[in-house]
């Protein structure tokens, strides 16, 4: 018996992107679904111009237009800490600009993560952009007040550019709580590599007011 053919444009069975095991459910989905959307995204910056750009943009389209026929979720809320951790531009699995960032406790009170940050976010060229290297450190400092038990916005954040930071290059992330005073928290953190630390930062965080919270 002869296999069936796909039709043109049909991904074949052995596609190694297509997951024949059992569909998730739930964040699993909604995390490989932000993962190949990733993907997507990295290989676009990277792709020379392809002849037939116009129709793979309708398909990707296309695509998005059965995501959404699922409907969408409801508005994020404080009490709901499960979707601001999946959805985060940092560390959400769930979504796809996130590089993302695994973070965990330090074991000295503070929180670190690592990721290896491609080409959507350049800047300098082989480069982190600054202003990407400024919101990881703002989200992980927001964490290590999280995980010292104070829920909180970030008032200012001062960065510290010491040396690039490459592309392509995994990098530890590490944010502590320092201080607090009544409802204000100092965070500091560090963006290193083997090589090094290559940005700093601290901030004054504000704890959430409890009517907000
Ligand atoms: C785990 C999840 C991690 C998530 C991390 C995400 C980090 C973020 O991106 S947060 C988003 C970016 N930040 C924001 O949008 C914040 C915008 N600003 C605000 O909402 C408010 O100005 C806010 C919350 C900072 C303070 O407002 P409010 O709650 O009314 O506090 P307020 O009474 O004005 O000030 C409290 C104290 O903080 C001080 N303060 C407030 N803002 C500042 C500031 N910018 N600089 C210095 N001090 C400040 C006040 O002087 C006051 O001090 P004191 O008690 O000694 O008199």
């Amino acid at each position: 018996m002869t296999e069936p053919v796909p039709a043109e444009g049909e991904a074949s069975p052995a596609d190694p992107h297509l997951a024949p095991e059992p569909a998730p459910t739930g964040a699993e989905g909604i995390a490989q679904l932000a993962a190949a959307a990733r993907r997507v995204v990295d290989t676009v910056v990277h792709a020379d111009p392809p002849a037939d750009a116009a129709l793979l943009a309708a398909k990707l389209h296309a695509i998005a237009d059965e995501i959404a026929g699922s409907g969408r979720i409801s508005p994020p809320r404080w009490d709901n800490p499960e979707h601001n951790r999946d959805h985060n531009p940092v560390t959400g699995a769930a979504n796809p600009l996130a590089p993302p960032l695994t973070v965990s406790a330090d074991g000295t009170g503070g929180v670190v993560g690592t990721a290896t940050l491609g080409f959507p976010y350049q800047g300098p060229p082989g480069h982190v952009h600054g202003g990407i290297s400024a919101l990881l450190l703002d989200h992980v400092l927001g964490i290590a007040n999280a995980a010292a038990g104070h829920r909180a916005m970030t008032a200012w954040l001062r960065v510290s550019y010491h040396r690039p930071l490459p592309l392509l290059t995994e990098c530890t992330v590490r944010g502590k709580r320092v201080s607090s005073e009544g409802r204000k928290i100092r965070a500091t953190g560090t963006i290193s590599t083997g090589h090094g630390t290559h940005v700093s930062a601290e901030g004054l965080f504000v704890a959430v007011r409890p009517d907000l919270a």
